[in-house]
């Protein structure tokens, strides 16, 4: 049992911003094949963040190389636009910075409403207060721990505070159900850490697409995070 009564089984999610986009298919069977949990999948505009990526074009195909559920994490600046494409492409869980948007509440019924659970993400800036009137409504959030818009950067301290102040939250507003993921700079240096203060979604690029074995680098997250959280 984990000393912070999170009652969420800790999940993986290899980010595949960091695979070899070349043969992205095989990457993906290949971490589903290794033990994930689901797929992480970086959605950039060249906009919100300076980097452009991939979108509901390529996620659909993927369906075809796996059965894991598959999560989008939109940083573009007008993601209202995506929620149905990304619906269309079998995304599971969609997950949008809560800095792009002012309507939350509409955005997040607008998911609802195409058949998505749905993440909100925080920029390490963006502090938890605009969380306060949503948090009953959504199903995780996403606390970044580096600055959006690459792979392969270094963890920000600062938000292991960010992870605990955002379980004490949860308690308060009566939403201990809310997943909590973190999404950057994860290793198996700190994910014993992260997950001791409260995170129970792991997202990790480097860590798992860096080394010869996927199989061995979502294992080693794994039993670097400590006891499976009940
Ligand atoms: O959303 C992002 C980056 O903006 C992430 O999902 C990264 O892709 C994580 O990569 P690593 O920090 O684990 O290499
Ligand atoms: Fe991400």
């Amino acid at each position: 049992m984990s000393s912070n009564h999170n009652p969420h089984f800790l999940s993986i999610a290899p980010s595949v911003l960091s695979a070899d986009f070349s043969r992205l298919g095989e990457e993906v069977r290949d971490v589903t094949e290794g033990g994930a949990d689901l797929l992480h999948l970086d959605v950039m505009d060249g906009h919100f963040v300076p980097n452009l990526t991939f979108g509901p074009p390529v996620i659909a195909p993927l369906r075809k190389w796996s059965n894991l559920p598959m999560e989008a994490h939109l940083m573009v600046s007008n993601p209202s636009s995506l929620v149905e494409p990304m619906a269309k492409a079998g995304v599971n869980r969609l997950i949008v910075h809560a800095e792009t948007d002012p309507h939350l509440h509409r955005l997040i019924e607008s998911i609802r409403g195409k058949g998505m659970s749905v993440g909100i993400a925080l920029n390490p800036s963006t502090p938890l207060m605009v969380l306060e009137e949503v948090l009953g409504l959504i199903d995780l959030v996403l606390i970044m721990t580096v600055n959006p818009g690459f792979g392969g950067q270094s963890f920000i301290e600062g938000s292991i505070s960010k992870i605990r102040r955002l379980m004490s939250m949860k308690e308060r507003l009566g939403c201990a159900n809310v997943r909590i993921e973190v999404d950057g700079g994860i290793s198996t240096k700190n994910v014993g850490q992260v997950v001791s203060v409260g995170a129970d979604t792991i997202v990790a690029g480097t860590a798992i697409f860096s080394g010869a074995s996927r199989r061995e680098a979502i294992s080693a997250l794994r039993s670097a995070a400590g006891v499976m959280l009940v």
